[in-house]
């Protein structure tokens, strides 16, 4: 599935640390980066945080495994491995410019699990939700629906069977110690992006904001990286307008393409996913609201330099509030489409 020569070609990507400037700010969008040069973009990610030196990751070993979880994503409208990209992008920019393992909040084998989650943590999605498996009865629902999170067990599983493949062992550097440590956090910290389970959470990491985060308190070091992994998630959203905008459009084409399944299986689906009763921008307010705001008030409060981020969420729901007002002005007169958003 991966030739030998597409590992060398990565090696040779000669893509100097020149450009790594243009990474560090949070508006280099990496969905402008082309696929080839993706891959050459995550080596350098790991060997900017001193990655590779430090838990001696091979690099010709490296480049397979990338090669092979860019391989795992399906061409979903959403949930394909541009999303994989820049989710672990936004890992690297926190770690880096939150400088969250020189300050003690995460160790750097939390660093390094949490972004190897990152790039797995959708693999192989079908762009349909938990609940889509569990109503239409997928083979991935007979397989996980006992525990939930269905589509999150099939992403881990799909990660380590990567890391099980010939070549694609990125931790045959580590001690045993270190790598069933690193693997049970990569286990909870893609189970932790089911959104459900974040719901579950989120008072929990609200009341470690307000009350201060305890560095002896390994509570408190569990919820943070679930919160990073959410911030990661959901990060397109901290983001401008136009790419916030555009992200919504693609998961929004899921969401309508599961409830067109829902429908000619005689499934009544969720409002949000029914392309006939959905109002996207009031639909993307209550997201943004219950969701996103709140996940990036948490992170701003813990770090105070993260609140151009809380800012910028801020800024796009008041986007779709304006855009929401104009459509209920086109909705009354029997328009629906979001084109005068283009
Ligand atoms: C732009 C945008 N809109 C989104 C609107 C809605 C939802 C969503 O899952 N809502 C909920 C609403 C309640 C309580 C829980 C469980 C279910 C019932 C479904 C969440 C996600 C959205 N989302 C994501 C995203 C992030 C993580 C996983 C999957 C996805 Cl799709 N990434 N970007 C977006
Ligand atoms: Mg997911
Ligand atoms: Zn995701």
């Amino acid at each position: 599935k991966v030739h030998p020569d597409d590992v060398t070609k990565i090696l040779n990507c000669g893509l100097g640390h020149d450009l790594m400037p243009e990474i560090d700010l949070f508006y280099f969008s990496p969905r402008k980066v082309e696929e080839s040069e993706c891959i050459c973009y995550c080596l350098m990610m790991f060997d900017d945080l001193g990655m590779v030196q430090q838990w001696q990751l091979k690099k010709d070993t490296l480049a397979r495994f990338l090669l092979f979880v860019k391989k795992g994503y399906r061409d979903a409208p959403y949930h394909n491995w541009y999303h994989a990209f820049s989710v672990f992008h936004f890992s690297y920019l926190v770690i880096k410019n939150l400088r969250l393992v020189e300050k003690g909040y995460i160790s750097s084998l939390e660093a390094l699990a949490l972004m190897v989650s990152c790039l797995c943590h959708d693999l192989d999605h079908r762009g349909t939700t938990n609940s889509f498996q569990m109503q239409s009865g997928t083979e991935l629902a007979s397989l996980y629906s006992s525990e939930g999170s269905v589509m999150e067990r099939h992403h881990l599983a799909q990660a380590l069977c990567i890391l099980n493949t010939d070549g694609c062992n990125i931790f045959d550097g580590l001690t045993s110690e270190q790598y069933s440590r690193c693997l049970d956090l990569i286990r909870d910290l893609i189970l932790a992006t089911d959104l459900a389970h974040h719901i579950r959470l989120v008072q929990d990491q609200e009341k470690m904001a307000t009350e201060g985060f305890d560095f002896s308190n390994n509570q408190h070091k569990q919820l943070l990286l679930f919160l990073l992994m959410t911030c990661s998630d959901l990060s397109d959203q901290t983001k401008d307008w136009k790419l916030s905008r555009t992200t919504a459009d693609l998961v929004y084409q899921e969401f309508f393409s599961q409830g067109d399944l829902e429908k000619a299986m005689g499934n009544a689906p969720l409002e949000m996913m029914d392309r006939e009763k959905a109002r996207i921008p009031d639909l993307q307010i209550q997201f943004l609201s219950h969701i996103v705001c709140p996940v990036f008030k948490i992170l701003a409060q813990l770090f105070p330099e993260a609140d151009c981020l809380l800012q910028s969420t801020l800024k796009n729901r008041h986007c779709w509030e304006q855009a929401s007002a104009f459509f209920a002005r086109r909705w009354e007169s029997g328009h629906s489409s979001l084109d005068i958003l283009r």
